[in-house]
């Protein structure tokens, strides 16, 4: 009986979806990174889904463990197509079927700050709304000590999920820049184990 849980436990596939929208090719780049964190993960299977997409895949996303919401913040708040993404999953909100599984963020804009946050806390209003568990960043502030730099991993000194910052003047070619996606390949690989460990819990309660 043990062996055969144990045997359940170690077969657990999780299934980790990304839903993002990019309307110049930065906040994809970050997308990226966050995917290639999730593959980190072994026995994890990735939905890769841009908001438009993910607009007519909801039950796809209904089976997924975990779902990780990103966009640019475009005046302040997150770009009008991932908005009408949000609100395509009334829905969702109505039956129910995201409830309890992991939800994560992502945003990157112009500025150091650029109001950031507010795209970050919607994305976690969002996932409370459909009664899903929100996952933190889980690092340190980087940049705030005097032996610190822009390539310190969260750089940008967020906690409620991952920060990029792409220069107004740079293509998605350079920007954002590699502690960023470091960033945000730490945020990927985080929420694919927190996803696991609660699936496997589920096999073994
Ligand atoms: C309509 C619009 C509004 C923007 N608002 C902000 C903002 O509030 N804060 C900021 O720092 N950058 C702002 N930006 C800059 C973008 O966030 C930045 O260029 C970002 O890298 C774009 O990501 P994307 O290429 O994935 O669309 C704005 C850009 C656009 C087009």
């Amino acid at each position: 009986m043990i062996a055969m849980l144990q045997r359940n436990i170690a077969k657990t596939v999780i299934r980790v979806a990304i839903v993002f929208h990019s309307g110049y090719g930065h906040t994809a780049r970050q997308a990226e990174a966050v995917r290639r964190g999730v593959e980190k993960v072994p026995d994890v299977s990735v939905l890769y889904l841009t908001s438009e997409e993910a607009k007519s895949r909801l039950d796809d996303l209904s089976g997924a463990d975990a779902i990780i919401f990103g966009a640019p913040t475009y005046m302040g708040s997150v770009s009008a197509p991932f908005k009408a993404f949000m609100e395509t999953t009334s829905s969702i909100f109505v039956s129910g079927a995201w409830r309890d599984k992991i939800a994560a963020g992502f945003t990157n804009s112009a500025s150091r700050s650029g109001d950031k946050l507010s795209t970050l806390m919607q994305l976690a209003v969002l996932a409370a709304q459909l009664g899903m568990h929100w996952v933190s960043l889980g690092l340190p502030p980087g940049n705030n000590l005097s032996t610190g730099s822009e390539a310190d991993l969260n750089r940008l000194g967020f906690f409620l999920g991952a920060g990029a910052q792409s220069n107004a003047d740079e293509g998605p070619d350079v920007a954002p820049p590699a502690s960023d996606l470091s960033t945000a390949e730490h945020l990927g690989e985080r929420v694919a184990m927190v996803a696991q460990q609660m699936a496997r819990g589920r096999v073994a309660a």
